[in-house]
C-alpha cells in the first residue's frame, strides 16, 4: 500500500502521546478483506496497557477541561483540516483494511471529518442556565461540565466516522478518551491519532489501544472506576454485555447498536425515487451498515414493477476490489460474513423465496457476495428477522397501511426505518407510528452530522451528532447560591 504520506501508516498504538508496542511484544495482523493479503500489523494489547492509557487520560483531564471551549474548538478545527488534507491517504488505508470501494471510503472520510468540524463549532455553545429562584435570597445556576475520562469501542464498518462521531464531541466537551477500535480496522484509528497529534491535541487527551477481542481491554475499559462513560457502536449482543459490565461503576452510556430497518413502498410512491433510495440504503458498504434497509415491505399494486426495477439495479452493480475503478460493491469484512449471508439466502430459497438478482458468491472471491434481491419472502423467515449485514434485499408483499406498520414495528430493533409515499396525510401518520429513532421519508440516505443519529428499543441509547451529541459527554451541575437577601 503506497500512501502519499507513509508516516500515516502507524504500526504502533498511541498512549499518552507516545507510539508504543504491547508489553509482551505481541502483535496481530491487519488483512485486506478482498484477498486476505497482509496490510500491516499492530500491537496486541491487554489490561495493563489499557490501564496506563486510562491513567494518562485521567492525568490529562484537568488541564484539557480547563482550557477554554474556544481553545479546544481551535485544535479540533486544525484536526478537521488535517483530515481533509489527507483524505486520499485515509481513504486508501480504509479500503485496504475494510474493503469498501475508494469512492465510498473518500465519502466516509468527509462524513467523519464533518463531525470534527461540527463539534469544533458546538464546543462554543455548551450553554449553562441561570434559573429564576423560588425565593429572593437565592440564585440558581446550572453549569455544564465534562463527564471525564471516556472509553470508546468502535466497529469495523465505518473505521473513521464511528471514531470521530465519538471523539469530536468528547474532546469538544473537555473530556479525554481511550479508544479501542475494531481489530479488523485499527489503521484508520491510528492515522486519525497521528493527525490529532499534529493538530496539537495534547498527550493523553486522545489515546488508541489496539487489541483483539480477548486480552482484558474491554474488561478494563468497562470496570475501571476512572472511566466515567462508555460510548460503543457495534452489535446489540456486545452492547448488552458491555452495558452489564459498566453497571458495577455506574458509567454514563451511549450505545449505537444493531438494526432491522424496514423499507416500505406504498402504491402511490414515486417508483424511480424508491428504487434509487433502495439501492443507496441497501448496497452502501455492501450492506454492512446498521441503517441499511434490511427488509422491503412492498404494497401489492407496485410490487411487481418495484421488484423488477430493483433487480435490474442490483444486477448493474459491479463487485470487486475496492481499489479498482468502477467497482461499487466491495467485499464483506471476511469470508465468514459472506458465508453467513449465503446461508440466509439458501435458507430463504429452500423455504419458498425466489432469487430475482444475485444469490451467490462472486466467482473467485470468498468475501465477495453478489447484490441480491429475493422475492416472496415471508416475515417469519430468518432473512427478515435478523440483521443481514450483507447485500441482500428481501421483498415482502403487503396489502394495507395498517399491515405495513404492524410488520415494520414487529422487531426488537428500533434504529432506522424508510417509507415512500406521495400522500401527505399518510406521511404524517406513518412517520408518527413507526417505532424507530430515525425515519427516511422518500429518502434512503439519512445520516449527517447535523441530525440526531440513534435508535430506541434494542438499537441503543442516546444520540450522536446534532446539537444533542455534545450533551452525551457533559454533566449538569446545579449550584444554589444562598444568602442573597
Ligand atoms: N447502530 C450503529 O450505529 C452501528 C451498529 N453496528 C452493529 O455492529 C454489528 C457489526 O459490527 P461488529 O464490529 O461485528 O460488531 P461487534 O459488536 O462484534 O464489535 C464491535 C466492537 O466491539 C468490540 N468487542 C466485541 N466484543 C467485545 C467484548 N466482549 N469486550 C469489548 N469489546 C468487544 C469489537 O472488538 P474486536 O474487533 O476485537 O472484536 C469491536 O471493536 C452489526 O450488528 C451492526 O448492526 C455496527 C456499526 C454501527
Ligand atoms: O455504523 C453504521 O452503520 C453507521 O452508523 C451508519 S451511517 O452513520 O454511516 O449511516
Amino acid at each position: 500500500m503506497k500512501l502519499s504520506d507513509m508516516t500515516l501508516l502507524k504500526e504502533q498504538a498511541f498512549i499518552d502521546g507516545a507510539w508504543v508496542g504491547a508489553d509482551n511484544g505481541g502483535r496481530f495482523n491487519v488483512t485486506n478483506p478482498i484477498d486476505n493479503s497482509l496490510v500491516a500489523s499492530v500491537p496486541g494489547m491487554g489490561a495493563g496497557e489499557t490501564r496506563r492509557a486510562i491513567d494518562a487520560a485521567q492525568r490529562a483531564l484537568a488541564a484539557w477541561s480547563a482550557r477554554s471551549a474556544k481553545h479546544r474548538a481551535g485544535l479540533l478545527r486544525k484536526w478537521y483540516e488535517l483530515v481533509i488534507a489527507h483524505q486520499d491517504d485515509l481513504a486508501l488505508l480504509m479500503t485496504c483494511e475494510q474493503g469498501k470501494p475508494l469512492a465510498e471510503a473518500r465519502g466516509e472520510v468527509m462524513y467523519g471529518a464533518s463531525f470534527i468540524e461540527w463539534f469544533a463549532e458546538e464546543a462554543k455553545r455548551a450553554y449553562g442556565e441561570l434559573v429564576p429562584a423560588p425565593t429572593e435570597d437565592r440564585r440558581l445556576v446550572v453549569m455544564k461540565q465534562p463527564v471525564g475520562v471516556v472509553a470508546a469501542i468502535t466497529p469495523w464498518n465505518f473505521p473513521v466516522a464511528m471514531i470521530t462521531r465519538k471523539a469530536a464531541p468528547a474532546l469538544a466537551a473537555g473530556c479525554t478518551m481511550v479508544l479501542k477500535p475494531a481489530s479488523e480496522t485499527p489503521l484508520s484509528a491510528l492515522a486519525l491519532a497521528a493527525l490529532a497529534e499534529r493538530a496539537g491535541i495534547p498527550p493523553g487527551v486522545f489515546n488508541v489501544v489496539t487489541a483483539e477481542r480477548s486480552g482484558g481491554v474491554g474488561e478494563e475499559l468497562t470496570g475501571n472506576p476512572a472511566v466515567r462513560k462508555l460510548t460503543f457502536t457495534g452489535s446489540t449482543r456486545v452492547g448488552k454485555q458491555l452495558m452489564a459490565q459498566c453497571a458495577g461503576t455506574v458509567k454514563k452510556l451511549s450505545l449505537e447498536l444493531g438494526g432491522n430497518a424496514p423499507f416500505i413502498v406504498f402504491d402511490d410512491a414515486d417508483i424511480d425515487a424508491a428504487v434509487r433510495g433502495a439501492v443507496a440504503s441497501k448496497y452502501r458498504n455492501a450492506g454492512q451498515t446498521c441503517v441499511c434497509a434490511n427488509r422491503f415491505l412492498v404494497q401489492d399494486g407496485i410490487y411487481d414493477e418495484f421488484a423488477r426495477r430493483l433487480a435490474q439495479a442490483a444486477n448493474a452493480l459491479k463487485p470487486g476490489d475496492g481499489r479498482e475503478n468502477g467497482v461499487n460493491l466491495g467485499p464483506l469484512i471476511h469470508a465468514r460474513a459472506a458465508g453467513n449471508t449465503h446461508q440466509l439466502v439458501e435458507e430463504a430459497v429452500a423455504d419458498g423465496a425466489s432469487v430475482l438478482a444475485g444469490g451467490d458468491y462472486v466467482p473467485g472471491a470468498t468475501s465477495l457476495y453478489q447484490a441480491t434481491v429475493l422475492a416472496d419472502v415471508r416475515p417469519e423467515m430468518r432473512v427478515a428477522q435478523e440483521e443481514i449485514f450483507g447485500p441482500v434485499a428481501p421483498l415482502i408483499r403487503f396489502s394495507t397501511e395498517e399491515e405495513a406498520i404492524r410488520l415494520a414495528n414487529d422487531t426488537p430493533y428500533g434504529l432506522a426505518a424508510y417509507f415512500y409515499t406521495r400522500d401527505l396525510q399518510r406521511s404524517w401518520r406513518v412517520s408518527e407510528r413507526l417505532e424507530y429513532g430515525m425515519v427516511g421519508l422518500n429518502e434512503g440516505l439519512i445520516s449527517n452530522e447535523m441530525a440526531p443519529f440513534g435508535g430506541i428499543k434494542e438499537s441503543g441509547l442516546g444520540r450522536e451528532g446534532s446539537r444533542h451529541g455534545l450533551d452525551e459527554y457533559m454533566e449538569l451541575k446545579y449550584v444554589c447560591v444562598g444568602g442573597m437577601a
